[in-house]
C-alpha cells in the first residue's frame, strides 16, 4: 500500500479538487456535470483530476491534450471503464459499448461499419424512415389543426424511437412497451449509466448495491429484453418459411451474418447489441433535435435563412429527403452548431488508460478513468469567435466536420471508438429538423418572447401550418 501511496504521489498532476470541494459541489455536478467541472478547470486547469475512493477521473477541457488522447495515444486510451451496472445481465461481456478492445469488440464494430451504418445498408432502409417521416408530419399537422402545443423533446423522443425501431426491425418496438414506458426505461438506464455509483468508488460495496443502481438497471434491461426475444423469436421462425422475402433491416442482416459464421455474432448478442443501439441511439438523437429547434426559435434569423434555404431548394411543405441534404449547406451549419453548443454526450464515454501515458507533460496514472468536457471545448472563448452566440454561419466557408478530425469538434468522438451510429444520426437529425421547419412555422407556447427562453429547459411550441 505504502508503495502504491508513493508512486501515486510521484505522479505529476496537479492535485485537482478536493474531497470536500467535491462534496460541496456534488448536487451540482450531478445535475450539471460538464458545466461544473468547466467552473472546475478555471480553478484547477484544463487536465484535471478527481480523485475518490479507488477511483481517479481525469477531466480533459482542452484541445491539446483532446488530440493527445483521442489521436497520439488513441491505442492506449481506446478502452472504457466499466461502472459497476454494466454486469447486469453481464451486458459488460457482449456489449459494444463497455467491451474492451477485443476480437469481439473488433467484430461487432466490423459489422457496424460494413454491413449495419454503411451508406449502402441505411441508403436501402430510407424508404423504412421515409414512412415513419410521413407519420410524424401527419401527427404534427393535426396537432396544428387541433391547435395544440407539441412538447419537442418527446415528440422528437417518440419519432428517434421509431425511425430506430424501423430501421433496426421493420416494426414499431414501442406500442409493444408503451410509449411512456419506453421513454422511462431508457431515461433511467441512461440515467443510471450517469449516476455516480459509491460502488465504482468503493468496490467493497459491491455485493450490497447500496444504491440500488444494478438491481434497478436489471428490472429495465428485463423489460426490453421480454420485448425484443419475441420480436426475433419471430422473425427466425418467418426466416424459416419458404420464399422469405428480406425486410433489409438491420435484424435481416444480423442474422444473415449469424447464419453464415455464429462465431461472428450469436443470437444473444444480437439482443446485447440492440440493447446498446437503442440506448445509445434514441435520447442522444432526440436532445440534438430538441436542444436544434430551441436555438432556431431563439434565433428568428438562423430560422428564416433555414426555412428559405429549404424552400428554394426542394419546395415548401416537402419532407426533406435524405438525399437533399447535400444540396443545404445553410442546414448542415446549424445542425454542427447546436453540436458545438449542445453536445448531446456532453463529456463523451469514458475511456481508460491501459498503462501510465504521458499527456501534454502530465502522467495519465494507469486505469485513470478519462472524460473528455466536449461542452466546454465548445463553449471555449479562446477557441471560438464568440463562442457564446449560435452563429452557423462560422461553418458556412469551413472544412470542420463532426467525423473526429477536428479536435475543436467531436460530438461522436474520435477514433477506433468514435459512435458507429453517427452516420445514422447524421440522417435522421437533418432529416427530422428539415421538415419540421419546412412544413411548419413554430411558436412559443403563451406567446412568450423568443428572447426570454430558457435554453436548457423543455421545448414547448405550436405549429402553425406553413402557407
Ligand atoms: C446525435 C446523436 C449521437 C451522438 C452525439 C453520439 C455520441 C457518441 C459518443 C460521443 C460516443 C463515444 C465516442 C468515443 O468514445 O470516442 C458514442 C458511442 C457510441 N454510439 Fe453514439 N451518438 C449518437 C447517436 C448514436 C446512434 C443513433 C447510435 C446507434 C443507433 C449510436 C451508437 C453508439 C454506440 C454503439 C457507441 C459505442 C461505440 C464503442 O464503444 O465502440 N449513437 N456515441
Amino acid at each position: 500500500l505504502h508503495a502504491r501511496i508513493r508512486r501515486k504521489s510521484n505522479y505529476n498532476l496537479p492535485p485537482g479538487p478536493s474531497l470536500l470541494t467535491i462534496i460541496r459541489n456534488s448536487v451540482q455536478l450531478y445535475k450539471k456535470p460538464q458545466q461544473t467541472m468547466a467552473k472546475l478547470a478555471k480553478t484547477y486547469g484544463p487536465i484535471m483530476r478527481f480523485t475518490i475512493g479507488q477511483s481517479t477521473t481525469i477531466v480533459i477541457s482542452s484541445i491539446e491534450a483532446t488530440k493527445e488522447i483521442l489521436q497520439t495515444h488513441e491505442s492506449l486510451f481506446s478502452d472504457r471503464t466499466n461502472p459497476d451496472i454494466t454486469t447486469s445481465y453481464n451486458h459488460n461481456r457482449y456489449s459494444l459499448v463497455f467491451l474492451p478492445v477485443s476480437p469481439l469488440w473488433q467484430e461487432l464494430r466490423k459489422i457496424c461499419h460494413g454491413n449495419l451504418f454503411s451508406a449502402k445498408t441505411l441508403d436501402a432502409s430510407t424508404e423504412l424512415r421515409r414512412m415513419k417521416m410521413k407519420e410524424l408530419l401527419t401527427d404534427i399537422r393535426q396537432r396544428s389543426l387541433n391547435g395544440e402545443v407539441v412538447d419537442i423533446g418527446r415528440a422528437a423522443f417518440m419519432a428517434c424511437i421509431n425511425f430506430l425501431s424501423y430501421t433496426f426491425l421493420s416494426l414499431d418496438f414501442v406500442p409493444s412497451v408503451g410509449d411512456g414506458e419506453y421513454k422511462h426505461i431508457v431515461g433511467t438506464l441512461l440515467k443510471a449509466t450517469g449516476t455516480p455509483n459509491l460502488v465504482d468508488y468503493f468496490p467493497v460495496l459491491r455485493v450490497f448495491d447500496p444504491q440500488g443502481i444494478r438491481r434497478h438497471t436489471t428490472n429495465y434491461i428485463d423489460k426490453l429484453f421480454d420485448v425484443l426475444d419475441p420480436m426475433i423469436d419471430e422473425r427466425m421462425r418467418r426466416r424459416q418459411e419458404k420464399g422469405y422475402v428480406t425486410s433489409h433491416d438491420m435484424l435481416d442482416i444480423l442474422l444473415d451474418i449469424s447464419d453464415q459464421s455464429s462465431e461472428k455474432i450469436h443470437r444473444k448478442q444480437i439482443k446485447h447489441l440492440f440493447l446498446d443501439l437503442f440506448v445509445a441511439g434514441t435520447d442522444t438523437t432526440a436532445y440534438g433535435l430538441e436542444r436544434t429547434m430551441t436555438e432556431l426559435m431563439h434565433n428568428p434569423e438562423a430560422m428564416l435563412k433555414a426555412k428559405k434555404e429549404i424552400a428554394e431548394t426542394i419546395g415548401v411543405g416537402n419532407p426533406v429527403e435524405e438525399s437533399d441534404v447535400a444540396r443545404l449547406p445553410y442546414l448542415q451549419a446549424v445542425i454542427k452548431e447546436s453540436l458545438r453548443m449542445h453536445p448531446p454526450a456532453p463529456l463523451l464515454l469514458p475511456r481508460r488508460a491501459k498503462t501510465d501515458v504521458q499527456v501534454c507533460g502530465y502522467t495519465v496514472p494507469e486505469g485513470a478513468q478519462v472524460l473528455i468536457n466536449e461542452w466546454a471545448i465548445g463553449r471555449n472563448p479562446g477557441i471560438w469567435d464568440k463562442a457564446h452566440v449560435f452563429s452557423p454561419e462560422r461553418f458556412l466557408h469551413s472544412d470542420i466536420d463532426v467525423k473526429g478530425r477536428h479536435f475543436k469538434l467531436t460530438p461522436f468522438g474520435s477514433g477506433r471508438r468514435i459512435c458507429p451510429g453517427s452516420p445514422l444520426a447524421v440522417r435522421m437529425l437533418h432529416n427530422m429538423l428539415g421538415s419540421l421547419i419546412n412544413n411548419f412555422d413554430w411558436k412559443l407556447q403563451n406567446n412568450m418572447d423568443p428572447k426570454d427562453m430558457d435554453l436548457d429547459q423543455s421545448l414547448m411550441a405550436i405549429p402553425l401550418a406553413t402557407a
